[in-house]
């Protein structure tokens, strides 16, 4: 499987991470989920976390914007930093962090409202437009961003849910662009899309890249050689490897990395 894998050219590195992640444990009741786990994320690179089912990859990404404050069992040790600012100081708006750390889910989830009220809702509740033109506009770059503008523009004010599934992933990418995120966490957006979808979600990743810091779950190993620059290894709420995607995948350090990716568990 290695063979066929083409991993992604090496991009350059800003110097200053987005995001840190230093020593982050989660523990579900008496459970623990992750053990320590420190990561940077950059804004230039798309980093995969990838290892087998339960290994705590979505754990670790919903830390990343506080999603596991609504999980009762949930309790969390470590520091996570958003440009340098604890993201679990008391003082930290966790409405605002979500906007400037936005989610795509496994499964797309447009709001029951038009296309239009879809990409339209982030903005008005953060009071970003102060005019109706100019939420057009946020609405019509939000879309353009998200590859979809050109199938959608002449029907914004149909049901988004009657999109079809791949473009319904782009409309809830679009929702969390319109808000003008700093990072995009993706959790398996590809997981319930046909191959075609995929594709064009893949292609959306790379277009992104750049503009916002963008961390993606998958299952998908030749998913993460396409699309990201880093990839992170988990495996039993341990993080093993993390580093370049190309040597990750051709030229692992770790003898549990080499046995995931050649396909001897998972
Ligand atoms: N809400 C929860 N309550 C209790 N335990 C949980 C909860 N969510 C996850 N866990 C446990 O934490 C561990 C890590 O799960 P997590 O969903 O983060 O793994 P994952 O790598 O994302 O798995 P998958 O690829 O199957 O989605 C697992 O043992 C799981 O059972």
């Amino acid at each position: 499987m290695m063979a066929t894998m083409t991993a992604s050219a090496e991009a350059t590195v800003s110097s200053q991470p987005k995001m840190t992640a230093r020593d982050v444990k989660v523990f579900y009741g008496e459970k623990q989920a992750l053990n320590g786990v420190s990561i940077d994320v950059h804004t230039d690179l798309v980093t995969a976390f990838i290892g087998p089912s339960g290994c705590g990859k979505s754990t670790f990404l919903r830390c990343l914007n506080r999603m596991n404050d609504t999980i009762d069992a949930a309790r969390i040790e470590g520091r996570i930093e958003l440009e340098g600012h604890d993201i679990y100081a008391p003082d930290m708006d966790v409405v605002q962090l979500r906007a400037r750390v936005g989610m795509v889910f496994q499964k797309p989830n447009p709001f029951p409202k038009s296309i239009y009220e879809n990409v339209a809702y982030g903005p008005r509740i953060h009071g970003l437009a102060s005019s109706k033109a100019e939420l057009d506009a946020i609405v019509e770059q939000s879309l353009v961003r998200a590859s979809l503008w050109n199938e959608v523009k002449d029907r914004l004010q149909d049901s988004g849910t009657a999109l079809s599934g791949g473009q319904q992933q782009r409309l809830c990418i679009a929702r969390a662009i319109a808000v003008d995120p700093e990072v995009i966490l993706m959790d398996e957006p590809c997981s319930a899309l046909d191959p075609i979808a995929t594709a064009k979600i893949e292609e959306l990743i790379d277009d992104l890249r750049g503009r916002y810091a963008i961390v993606i779950v998958t299952h998908n190993m030749q998913q993460a050689a396409r699309v990201s620059q880093r990839t992170a290894f988990f495996h039993l709420g341990t993080l093993v490897e993390y580093g370049d995607t190309a040597e990750i995948f051709t030229n692992p350090r770790e003898q549990r990395t080499k046995d995931y990716i050649t396909g001897r568990f998972g």
